[in-house]
């Protein structure tokens, strides 16, 4: 008889703590089976990662399954375990049937991750039990304190348990009780108790690798040789020890009266199973935690090279009853010593969790690799160059937030991941394209709804997170055959509104009014307006010409509702605009304008599901981005410029809002430099991070060699690669994710917008001083002439004339942006119309500022930059140099229904964000151009340039 079936006749069950997938398929452990009498298999995240990160055998099943679609890394790695266990399960079901159930399973790990969270613990055990769908299952679950009543409830259901992880006896004793314990909940509930079996897994080597190395430590300091002598033959003996004594719990259990009620009703006692018993020292028997531990009612599971080392020279004889008193006696001395086997063991519960958490990161991070070779250009590729120190803080972070769990946490919206405000609240956003898939079949019937209608135009009025998104899909889906045009308006400039109208069909226009609050004044003085012009173009039927995407209960829903609004979408109220754009706030338009939402959803999820919790930072790759962002920041590269192949241009101005609105604030942010130009390296500072967004068709342009030159210089480049313009959709998830790690790193909430609000009540101030007087609060230029008047507060005028400002503008454009010094940012801030002309002006004069003072520029028109940038340049650091340009609107655009004209809104809104500019000791100008508008910008500019030289 083979020796390791000798084991079987003293009453000990092997099995292999070994599974792989070839080694199931080839047959080696049917061999095992038959040769070895083999009766069990178990596994641990240790062990699948050394099966499918270190090998290619895993590689065809992961391609066959992407191939059926993309899905989350865990999901993918559990599909491959799931299978890997059922074929290890049915090799083993006929010992299984043979023992009429006593023996021949295999054991699965719940996840690491949830060691320390009973219902998480039961939820994942129940799921695995059903998922692998073989009696002969049993579900591994950790003996920690929050495992144990996990145990209890597990067995109460009739699910098999494997109880891991245990080191000490005393918590073995409240394992083997939760087992009695949940066979009478069975019992009571009429289930069959002889149907359900559990092993409690003792680990034995892991103890002495502990135990020992604090002995050599005593012996060392002992000064008195017989003590020392005592110490060192306590060396290699403690783990069995122990397991004697757990074993001598064990007998005593099973005379206890609770168990012989239980096996009275056919209760299968839970075996103590033996694990972690490879010789981890080299200096011992390699046989030495199965000769020693052999005796009946047991199991020992034991690796591969244990299996044949005792398969050769093992020595199948009854041990574990023999010298219990030495093991007590041995304990004792230990004690007296001065070393707490309770402390150790607690400890190795504890590095036990992590240990089996290291490996599964190891393993999904593996996964997460063979996943993205796998899609290939499916994904969007990232890949980040920065320097050696900054690479460094990086790699440092990702392996902090790794060890921390932190990307688990954030995904289980744990406010400490930020500032513990309210954070818990905006993370709706994490789920969006899930709720979006729920929604689809609505979202495919308006949009041929939509198209029924014959609608030539989507015209849709909103404000930032409200607008951006659905910008960036008009302009880089384009319009879609047999579907309207869509198009945004997102101002209070009159020229912006009377352009608009005029370059849609109102009669055959559908107007989606979105804004998430419902009391955004921008859209709806855009309503009141657009409204009243459908009245008049389309009668009564204007109602059904409009849609309002907005959270439940807004007062828009109200209006909706009273207009008799065609549709009413329900926005999410745990999503920020900024977060909103794979929320019905971008679904809505994308369908109306007939993008294909499903193909958007798909694409979206593919960097969803590379974000994942389940994606290690490492290969994470939103949180690689943010990590980059954020660290870049803090070491003073805050100035993130967007570059990006000109089928993706918008996607920069939706970005602007989200980093912006949410880094910008208590001093701190990272801000989003769009739509500047490439240049040699000689044109920027040492505070840019450049994110280069590239469609794959654009990859092999002159840009690739300006943007190596930057490498060169040493300036942090984050390239980003698409097959397509549709598969955008992923980098909208991505820069989510992203955006909220750099929150993290920064320190501050992600999800609000503290500035903002002050802004509006300044502009509320004064647009209600209008409502009282008829007329805004005169203004005294601080200088003027024929083109344009000067306006600055007492503060900035006070510093400006100190140095040189006089009654000439010019004087105070030269004082002004000598005040920029390396590290700024200048902004120009137009609250105009943003037409061609105006954008192109406005880009001549970044483009001089940015030769002459070598600083980040950014340009923004108002009212809309305000639900975007604005937030940065007033709650973040004191870097920014403000030129704040308006103009008087001739001719005006009354608000139907209010006494306030588009003009009068749109200077209330300017005059209020400058006054918390203002307040908050920001560097500002405004200049107001008097003439036509166009000549003054370009006068403007031609003044600025010779104010810089
Ligand atoms: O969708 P709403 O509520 O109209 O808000 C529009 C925008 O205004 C802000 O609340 C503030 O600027 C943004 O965060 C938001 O995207
Ligand atoms: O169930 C088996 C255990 O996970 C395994 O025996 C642990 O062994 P180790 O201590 O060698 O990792």
């Amino acid at each position: 008889m083979s020796s390791l079936k000798a084991l079987h006749a003293q009453g000990q069950a092997v099995w292999l703590d070994f599974v792989a997938r070839g080694f199931v398929e080839k047959g080696d452990l049917a061999r095992l089976v038959a040769e070895d009498g083999i009766r069990g298999v178990t596994s641990n995240p240790a062990i699948f990662e050394k099966a499918i990160a270190g090998s290619d055998e895993y590689d065809d099943a992961i391609r066959a399954a992407l191939a059926q679609g993309d899905r989350s890394v865990i999901d993918l790695y559990e599909s491959l375990a799931v299978v890997d266990i059922r074929k290890a399960a049915d090799v083993l079901r006929p010992v299984f049937d043979e023992t009429g159930g006593a023996d021949g399973f295999v054991s699965l790990e719940v996840s690491p991750y949830l060691a320390l969270d009973t219902e998480a613990t039961v939820a994942e055990a129940r799921r695995l039990w059903a998922d692998v769908d073989r009696p002969n299952l049993m579900v591994k679950v950790p003996g920690t304190a929050p495992g144990v009543p996990a145990v209890r409830t597990l067995i109460g259901e009739g699910i098999n348990v494997n109880v891991t992880l245990l080191f000490a006896r005393r918590v073995y004793e409240e394992v083997a009780e939760a087992y009695i314990a949940g066979l009478e909940d069975l019992a009571a509930r009429g289930g069959d108790v002889s149907k359900v079996a559990s092993v409690a897994s003792f680990f034995v080597s892991r103890i002495d690798t502990a135990v020992d190395a604090l002995l050599a430590e005593k012996a060392a300091a002992a000064n008195d040789p017989e003590e020392k002598s005592r110490i060192e033959e306590l060396l290699g003996e403690i783990a069995i020890a122990n397991a004697k004594l757990a074993y001598r719990s064990y007998k005593l259990m099973i005379e206890g009266d609770r168990w012989k009620a239980l096996a009275a009703k056919g209760a299968r006692p839970q075996r103590l199973l033996w694990a972690s018993t490879g010789t981890k020292n080299k200096a011992y028997s390699d046989v030495l935690y199965v000769d020693e531990l052999i005796g009946p009612d047991t199991v020992n599971t034991v690796p591969p090279a244990t299996l044949d080392a005792f398969r050769d020279h093992g020595t199948p004889a009854a041990t574990l009853e023999r010298s219990v008193d030495e093991a007590e006696a041995a304990l004792a001395t230990l004690d007296r010593i001065g070393i707490s086997l309770d402390a150790v063991t607690d400890q190795l519960v504890t590095e036990g969790v992590t240990l089996f958490a290291d490996a599964a990161d190891k393993l999904l991070a593996a996964v997460a690799l063979k996943r993205a070779t796998v899609l290939g250009d499916r994904m969007n590729r990232q890949t980040i160059a920065a320097e050696a120190d900054l690479a460094k803080a990086v790699s440092a972070a990702a392996e902090t937030w790794r060890a921390n769990g932190t990307i688990r946490r954030l995904w289980a919206k744990d406010a400490s991941v930020w500032t513990n405000a309210d954070e818990a609240k905006w993370l709706g956003w994490l789920t969006s394209t899930a709720d979006g898939r729920q929604k689809l079949a609505d979202y495919q019937a308006f949009a041929a709804d939509v198209k029924a209608a014959g609608f030539t135009d989507v015209l849709l009025l909103g404000m930032g997170g409200s607008s951006l998104g659905p910008e960036v899909l008009a302009e880089t889906f384009g319009p879609q055959p047999g579907f309207p045009k869509l198009r945004i308006l997102d101002s209070t400039d009159p020229a912006q509104v009377r352009a608009t109208e005029a370059a849609v069909t109102l009669a055959t226009t559908l107007i989606i009014v979105s804004s998430k609050s419902g009391s955004t004044t921008e859209p709806n003085v855009m309503l009141a307006y657009f409204f009243d012009r459908l009245k008049q173009t389309v009668g009564d039927r204007a109602g059904s010409h409009v849609v309002a995407v907005t959270d439940p209960g807004s007062s828009l829903e109200k209006v909706a509702q009273r207009d008799g609004f065609r549709r009413i979408f329900h926005g999410e109220p745990t999503i920020g605009g900024r977060y909103s754009v794979l929320s019905p706030f971008g679904l809505v338009p994308a369908a109306a304008a007939g993008i294909d939402v499903a193909a958007f959803l798909d694409s979206a999820d593919v960097m969803v599901h590379a974000c994942g919790p389940d994606v290690p930072p490492a290969a994470n790759p939103g949180v690689q981005l943010g990590l980059l962002l954020g660290l870049a920041a803090r070491a003073g590269r805050d100035k993130m410029t967007m570059l990006a192949s000109p089928a993706l241009a918008d996607f920069g101005a939706w970005t602007e809002q989200l980093v912006a609105e949410s880094t910008g604030k208590n001093g701190k942010a990272i801000i989003p430099v769009d739509g500047e130009p490439l240049a040699s390296p000689s044109h920027y500072g040492s505070d840019r991070v450049f994110v280069d967004l590239r469609l794959v068709s654009d990859a092999a342009s002159p840009h690739d060699a300006e943007i190596r030159a930057l490498e060169q210089a040493g300036h942090p480049i984050v390239r980003i690669v698409l097959r397509d313009r549709a598969e955008i959709a992923q980098e909208f998830f991505r820069f989510e994710i992203a955006t909220a790690v750099a929150g993290a790193v920064l320190g501050i909430n992600p999800f609000d917008q503290p500035d903002v609000e002050a802004s509006k009540i300044k502009t509320r101030e004064l647009t209600a001083a209008f409502e009282a007087a008829g007329r805004l609060p005169a203004e005294t230029p601080v200088a003027s002439s024929g083109s344009f008047d000067v306006f600055t507060d007492p503060k900035n005028a006070e510093a400006l004339r100190a140095m040189g400002a006089d009654a000439d503008p010019a004087s105070w454009l030269k004082a002004h942006f000598s005040r920029v010094k390396p590290g700024d940012y200048v902004a120009l801030l137009a609250y105009l119309c943003r037409s061609p002309a105006h954008v192109g002006t406005l880009q001549t004069m970044r483009l001089a500022v940015r030769a002459r003072r070598k600083v980040a520029t950014c340009v923004g028109f108002g009212p809309r930059f305000l639900h975007s940038t604005g937030q940065a340049y007033k709650g973040g650091p004191d870097t920014g140099v403000v030129l704040q340009i308006t103009a008087d609107d001739h001719p005006d655009l009354p608000i139907p229904g209010q006494s306030a004209s588009f003009g009068i809104v749109k200077a209330a809104q300017a005059r209020g964000d400058f006054g918390v500019l203002a307040e908050r000791g920001r560097r500002a100008l405004r200049i107001h151009i008097k003439t036509d508008v166009t000549a003054g910008l370009a006068s403007l500019a031609a003044a600025v340039d010779k104010a810089l030289s």
